[in-house]
């Protein structure tokens, strides 16, 4: 039997008088590519804010790998084997890429209590590595993230979770700020993941790359979980009318 590696029970999170995300129940099993879609403000990003910990959900249970989890922020999740991508990329501008690929997690050569000494040689050749394994095309490793293109940061969030992911990877609208020929790019990195048997949430407005990458798609509208299909059992038309509400249809059913 294929293990799950997330899942939730549940989930709630309210902003106030706002219930952004309402009794979400969801899964992910091991290996498996399964994209999040629905309108702006349908709750895919807080749902992804209370898995990584980035907030406290106010009810509900999560599970990852086989335990009951409640992670404080997204390097306790980080080192449960979940990574993430979010919208807003956390690189340090200033840094090169390896040191970038390896922040908060560098490989020290020798430690003196406060001052260590790094082991840029075996970051720059892992940071090789992760880059090559996951497709990357990166023109130079010693420039600092912030002479690079929109398409080469993205490149470099994604490598650096592609690189340290044991489970499991979330994107949130990893492509929405790409260009054609980038986009190509991390769509071929996700494909990477798949082969390498990494679970993926990824949450996209694009329908066409949805289906052309992931096994299932869920829907939110305004906070619940309005569907669950697998690919091959639904179209773009049947998706969108469950993002826009036009469809009615019994997600019990759905969920089969
Ligand atoms: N920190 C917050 N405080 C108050 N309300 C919030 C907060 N974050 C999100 N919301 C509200 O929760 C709801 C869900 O927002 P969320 O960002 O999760 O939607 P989304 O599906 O990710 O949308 P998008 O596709 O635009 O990113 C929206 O009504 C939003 O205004």
């Amino acid at each position: 039997m294929v293990k799950t590696v997330l899942k939730t029970e549940g989930l709630t999170k309210h902003y106030g008088g706002i219930q952004a995300l309402v009794d979400a129940d969801f899964e992910v099993k091991e290996g498996e590519h399964v994209a999040i879609v629905g309108d702006n403000g349908a709750g895919k990003s807080t749902f992804v804010r209370q898995i990584t910990g980035v907030e406290q959900r106010t009810a509900g249970r999560i599970w990852f790998d086989g335990n009951e989890v409640t992670f404080a922020g997204p390097l306790d999740a980080r080192e449960a084997g979940m990574e993430c991508v979010f919208q807003n990329l956390a690189l340090a501008d200033d840094l090169d890429v390896p040191a970038n690929l390896f922040l908060g997690r560098e490989k020290i050569l020798l430690n003196l209590g406060p001052f260590s000494i790094l082991d840029r040689r075996g970051m720059r050749k892992a940071t090789e590595d992760g880059l090559k394994a996951t497709g990357v095309r990166i023109p130079r490793l010693d420039y600092a993230i912030r002479r690079m293109s929109g398409g080469q940061r993205q490149g470099v969030a994604i490598a650096r979770s592609a690189t340290f992911a044991s489970k499991m990877i979330i994107m949130d609208e990893p492509t929405a700020a790409l260009g054609v020929q980038e986009t190509a790019q991390v769509e071929n990195i996700i494909r990477t993941l798949k082969a390498r048997g990494i679970a993926l949430v990824l949450i996209s407005h694009n329908l066409r790359q949805v289906f052309d990458l992931v096994d299932r798609i869920v829907v939110f509208r305004r906070g619940h979980i309005v569907a669950n299909l697998r690919k091959d059992e639904t179209d773009g038309n049947d998706i969108v009318a469950y993002i826009t509400g036009v469809k009615t249809q019994n997600v019990a059913a759905a969920l089969m």
